[in-house]
């Protein structure tokens, strides 16, 4: 591919007006007709040639490269002898190092301003006319000027890496390349700029890293081996490279930081690794302020790489080798030069990958992520909106109800009648009125799957029917189902179900509901409740109406026509089917053939079964469908959107496990104190969600009013949960859902809770005093939180026996549960879930000998400091405090 230089350039180059040249140039006879015009190269050298302009050769010698790494350059990096462009006035000369890959594709521009052909083999050594390379074999020598004369199409021309170069002494013109240039798919080139003593470098590589040559001038010192010296003239004006600068500046891919890093090495690290000439260095060097602005820069005769790769925020190191064209091992290899060990399979950010790229000749430009780009949505106008039937859950207390009012509520369902068929499990369904109207409804009743959908960001509720049982009134999760509904800011309509039954009494139902809020319309409120009997059918179109016209006070609306978008209520692998979901879709209209990703998975709707099992086409809004063609299992509560190809959703899937992955690895609570101020600041958060559990109702309630006042105008506080007793897995999950921390008051999880919170990265605090949990809550607000003191637990043993010794006190048996007690750690005496005691153990013993430590497994007696109210079935927690400075 013959190159062609821009009028433009040349005429930059050339320092005259665009216009000027093009008259010239005309008269000259030359193809051109505007400034836009451009010139092959061997014009451009004859235009060179008419103002005078001629290059100055730089001969790069090879470096004396390890016989290893001789071995092993790929043709991705062949070796190079580079040639200069002439520079106006010859005065100082300098080493200038600069490597530089250029593919097949470099820029017109580029090759213009090197103006350089390069042999690279043997065979196509050129030589110069004057100052012969001494070395024979890897050394080439190029004649520009003369090349006005040569018939070579194209300077294409790989060069290869040399480590080392030669230059001639002296000024001369240059010789025509023996041969011409073949194309070479890439080339290196490399520019001595800067020569410093060697130093110890932390590695050695084959490659060295860029180095821009200086501003003003470039002053090449004597060859050691060779002893030869060229004088160089200057470059370009010092505008012209401050310009230049500027430009590369704009267009690098690095953040200032990694350039002043990258910068830094390669002042510290490139000559010394090149040039073993001391003093001539010290002779050439430039002053101290020049340098870093020298070696920071591309030479104007370089322009910024073109060749770029667009990532986005990570990549693997195998995908970058594949994008650059390198051999894995390659790219690992120079990483590790660098001092970043990298694996193929690693992933690495846009900034090392940068680093890395640049080594190759490659630039790093950073898109914005993925998924920003790809699932751009445009929210839907008004015009678009239609209304759509409501999504419902119910939920409530154990044995209130809840199944029997659903399968009550399917029966109402004129379809399935129609239909003649019974409705099939698929995690949600739909219910037609005989009016037309429809809900559908999530099958699964309870509040975990409606948390746990929460917990994944999904909030595919509308409504919340709220189960309660007249005779039983309300229960413990009846009134966790309320604080799940309003954490989630879903309505509820409460169904005072089993109104059959004698002792039932939904005056005391109601009351005990408006007591959390829930007050009945009839009192003045605004909550809807029916008087139902599931079992027996009674009121349950009733309710419906109610929910009805719930869902009429809520608008509901979706667009229709557009990709579907909704999320995965369940999912499971079938036998014969594979992965099959059932999705709810939340707007537009999903259709057979649809390419969707979902979660971390993607697929192409193969077919989809509604409600009924009945084959369907398309599916619209607030309507659940079974779809099957999913590549991997999805999860209940990820997202489903369609997307227009195939490969965009592969690589959202792809990109989402990569960040799955490293959120994986990168574990952090979902929100703690010490992470508070931060989110503050970063405008993330607005309001601080607490859980509070304690021991007793008094200091519930005490905590309560005192945690109240700590709002401020930036942060609310919010206690979405207030409670007595330990803390239960109920609690960590709708922390989890609703991004709160947990605070326990005198109060510990249970194990499973601390389990699930550990899943779910929910922070849990421990406090028994008021006093340090305000402190601690109102300094994390402020951003003064101290170094935490982390209390990590080290063990748990069960009390199976007291034994009271006379003069020495309570002696507990026991039975190390988990880990380890050791007599050095704290002890902490939990009885049903509150802790009664907190201390130090005073002995511990095993078979009446002294211990230090006793492990999981095994029986022991302790006896606790100052404290001998122990009982049977108590539990011993240890637990030591380390101090964590706070990452605020
Ligand atoms: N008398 C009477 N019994 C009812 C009524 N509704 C439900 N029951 C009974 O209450 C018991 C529990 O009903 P379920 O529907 O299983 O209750 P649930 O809330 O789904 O229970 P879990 O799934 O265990 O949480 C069953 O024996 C039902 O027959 C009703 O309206 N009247």
């Amino acid at each position: 591919m013959t190159k062609r230089i821009k009028l433009t350039e040349l005429a930059e180059e050339l320092h005259i007006e665009p216009k000027e040249l093009v008259k010239k140039l005309k008269a000259e006879g030359f193809p051109v007709k505007t400034t836009l015009s451009s010139l092959s190269e061997e014009d451009a050298e004859k235009v060179r040639n008419l103002y005078g302009k001629k290059h100055e050769i730089i001969v790069f010698r090879k470096e004396e490269i390890e016989e290893k790494n001789k071995e092993e350059i790929t043709p991705e990096e062949p070796k190079v002898e580079s040639v200069e462009p002439p520079l106006e006035q010859p005065k100082k000369k300098k080493l200038v190092l600069k490597k530089k890959k250029i593919s097949e594709e470099l820029k017109v521009e580029e090759k213009l301003k090197l103006e350089e052909t390069i042999s690279e083999t043997k065979e196509e050594k050129p030589s110069f006319i004057e100052e012969p390379s001494t070395e024979k074999g890897d050394k080439v020598s190029l004649e520009v000027e003369a090349l006005k004369e040569e018939k070579v199409e194209s300077f294409e021309t790989s060069i290869q890496e040399v480590s080392r170069f030669e230059l001639s002494q002296t000024e001369t013109p240059l010789t025509e390349p023996s041969q011409p240039k073949t194309a070479q798919p890439s080339y290196e080139k490399r520019v001595v700029t800067e020569f410093k003593p060697r130093k110890e470098r932390g590695f050695k590589g084959k490659e060295q890293p860029v180095v821009s040559p200086p501003k003003e001038e470039i002053v090449l010192p004597e060859e050691p081996k060779i002893g030869e010296k060229e004088d160089f003239k200057k470059k370009k004006k010092e505008k012209d490279f401050r310009e230049e600068k500027k430009k590369a500046k704009k267009k690098s891919a690095f953040g200032k930081r990694e350039k002043e890093r990258i910068d830094e090495f390669f002042i510290e690290e490139e000559p010394t690794t090149l040039f073993e000439e001391k003093l001539e260095v010290e002779l050439v060097k430039p002053k101290e302020k020049d340098k870093k602005e020298r070696v920071s820069d591309r030479p104007p005769t370089l322009p910024p790489k073109e060749r770029k790769i667009k990532i986005f925020e990570t990549i693997q190191v195998s995908e970058l080798a594949k994008m650059m064209g390198v051999k894995v091992s390659e790219l690992i290899k120079k990483a590790l030069q660098m001092g970043m060990p990298v694996t193929a399979n690693q992933s690495i950010d846009a900034d090392i990958a940068a680093i890395l790229a640049d080594e190759f000749g490659y630039q790093i430009e950073r898109a914005p992520i993925e998924e920003e780009i790809l699932l751009q949505y445009i929210p839907p106008s008004p015009e678009e909106l239609k209304p759509r039937p409501p999504v419902i859950t119910v939920m409530g207390h154990v044995d209130h109800g809840k199944t029997t009012l659903l399968d009550a509520i399917r029966k109402t369902d004129v379809a399935s009648k129609e239909a003649g068929g019974i409705t099939q499990h698929i995690g949600a369904y739909t219910v037609k009125l005989e009016d037309g109207r429809t809900l559908t409804f999530i099958d699964t009743p309870g509040h975990e799957a409606f948390t746990s959908m929460r917990a994944r960001g999904a909030q595919v509720t509308d409504i919340v029917i709220l189960v309660v049982a007249a005779d039983d009134g309300v229960m413990e999760q009846t009134k966790e189902a309320i604080e799940h509904a309003k954490a989630a800011k879903v309505p509820i309509v409460v169904a005072i179900n089993k109104i059959d039954k004698p002792e039932a009494n939904p005056e005391r139902v109601k009351s005990q509901l408006a007591e959390l809020g829930l007050i009945p319309e009839e009192w003045g409120g605004d909550t809807l409740m029916a008087n139902i009997s599931a079992r027996n059918k009674i009121g349950i179109n009733e309710l419906l109406e109610l929910v009805l016209l719930q869902a009429e006070m809520l608008e509901l609306k979706a667009a229709y026509d557009r990709p579907a978008r909704g999320r995965i209520i369940e999912s499971k692998l079938d036998k014969g089917r594979g992965p099959v979901a059932t999705v709810l879709v939340q707007e537009g209209t999903l259709k057979e053939g649809d390419i969707f990703v979902a979660g971390l998975t993607y697929g192409r709707v193969r077919a989809m079964f509604d409600s009924y099992g009945k084959r369907v086409k398309e599916v619209t809004p607030s309507m659940p469908v079974e779809v099957l063609g999913f590549e991997e299992l999805p999860q209940a509560g990820d997202d489903f959107i369609v997307l227009d190809s195939e490969e965009k959703a592969k690589k959202i899937a792809e990109y989402r496990q990569r960040k799955a992955r490293e959120a994986e690895t990168a574990k952090e609570a979902k929100i703690s104190l010490e992470k508070l101020f931060e989110k503050l600041k970063e405008g993330e958060l607005k309001e601080l969600n607490i859980v509070l559990k304690a021991d007793t109702q008094g200091t519930l309630e005490a905590l309560q009013a005192s945690l109240l006042k700590l709002s401020t105008d930036k942060v609310k506080v919010n206690i979405i949960r207030a409670g007595i007793g330990a803390i239960s897995e109920s609690d960590v999950m709708l922390a989890s859902a609703s991004n709160a921390i947990v605070i326990g008051f005198n109060v510990k999880p249970s194990s499973q809770a601390r389990d699930l919170a550990k899943k779910e990265r929910v922070d849990i605090k421990f406090y028994d005093v008021i006093y340090q949990l305000t402190d601690d809550v109102k300094k994390a607000m402020a951003g003064l939180l101290e170094p935490e003191i982390v209390e990590e637990i080290k063990g748990l043993a069960e009390v199976r026996a007291i034994f009271k010794i006379p003069k020495v006190g309570v002696v507990a048996g026991c039975y190390v549960k988990e880990g380890v007690i050791n007599r050095n750690y704290n002890v902490r005496v939990i009885r049903d879930g509150v802790v009664v005691y907190t201390g130090k153990i005073a002995s511990l013993r095993r078979f009446k000998e002294d211990v230090k430590e006793v492990a999981a497994g095994y029986e022991c007696g302790v006896r606790i400091e100052g404290f001998n109210d122990i009982k049977e079935g108590d539990l011993l927690e240890t637990f030591e405090l380390k101090k964590v400075s706070q990452e605020l």
